[in-house]
């Protein structure tokens, strides 16, 4: 998955590029991550990148002229590596709410020239002229695109095939499915008295498979019932949460 970002701070994705399974991917090539800087286009002495806002106002918007250039060269790099246009994504609370669905899209598509904001944000003309999509991930408001940013990279890289060691651990997330994920457990057997489910130790996989799902499904029902609506069951599942129901109801 080829990925262009345009940020102020590019030594923030140290945290993608750096560490852990993206670090690794990185590492790897499944996942190239090239960096474009608004700032190396400024041609005045003190470098600027932001600009005040029209009408007045408190805080300052991304200067138009940088960003406009950095967004270019990222997109011209993106067609030139990969042959393909990218899809040009800028972060906001006004952008589509990223989830595992829109995650597994974003893994699966064209590269991505993703733009995080500064400031206020930015020039609605430059959404209008070089931004594709927003995207959002979350009702809150941050002090920049950055970390957004890394949350949607990291949300659809660790789906690009090799990226996780085992790539059904990909497939039993939360939300993979579409259903919360059971509980995990691991050594000590025991901690404080709480012990692991014994199903857990029988080595009977089925069982466990069982187990799984039907914790799922009961968490999912319990915590986020808003994704269990409109989703046909089939009839395991039917029994599995009723089981749950029943058993929880006790
Ligand atoms: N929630 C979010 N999901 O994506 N991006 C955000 C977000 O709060 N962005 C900030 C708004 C202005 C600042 O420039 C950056």
């Amino acid at each position: 998955m080829w990925v262009g970002v345009v940020s102020l701070f590019p030594e923030m994705f140290e945290a993608l590029t750096r560490q852990g399974v993206t670090g690794r991917a990185v590492d790897k090539g499944h996942i190239e991550l090239a960096f474009w800087n608004p700032r190396d286009y400024a041609t005045d002495r003190h470098r600027t990148v932001d600009d005040r806002p029209y009408g007045g106002g408190p805080g300052m918007l991304m200067k138009v002229d940088t960003l406009r250039a950095a967004i270019h060269d990222a997109r011209s790099q993106a067609e030139a590596a990969t042959g393909q246009r990218p899809r040009v994504i800028y972060l906001s609370p006004q952008g589509r709410r990223l989830d595992q669905r829109g995650a597994r899209e974003l893994a699966s598509g064209p590269p991505l020239v993703v733009v995080a904001g500064r400031y206020e944000g930015i020039d609605e003309r430059v959404v209008e002229a070089d931004i594709d999509e927003e995207w959002s991930i979350g009702d809150y408001v941050l002090s920049g695109g950055e970390l957004p940013a890394m949350v949607l990279i990291d949300a659809a890289a660790r789906l690009v095939p090799g990226v996780l060691g085992h790539q059904d651990s990909a497939l039993e997330d939360s939300f993979n499915d579409g259903l919360l994920d059971c509980p995990h457990y691991t050594r000590p057997e025991d901690v404080d008295g709480r012990r692991v489910p014994d199903v857990l130790l029988s080595g009977h996989h089925g069982a466990i498979r069982r187990w799984r799902l039907k914790q799922s499904l009961g968490r999912t029902w319990l915590r986020r019932p808003d994704l269990l609506e409109g989703r046909t069951l089939n009839d395991e599942q039917q029994a599995l949460l009723k089981e749950f129901i029943e058993e929880y109801a006790l």
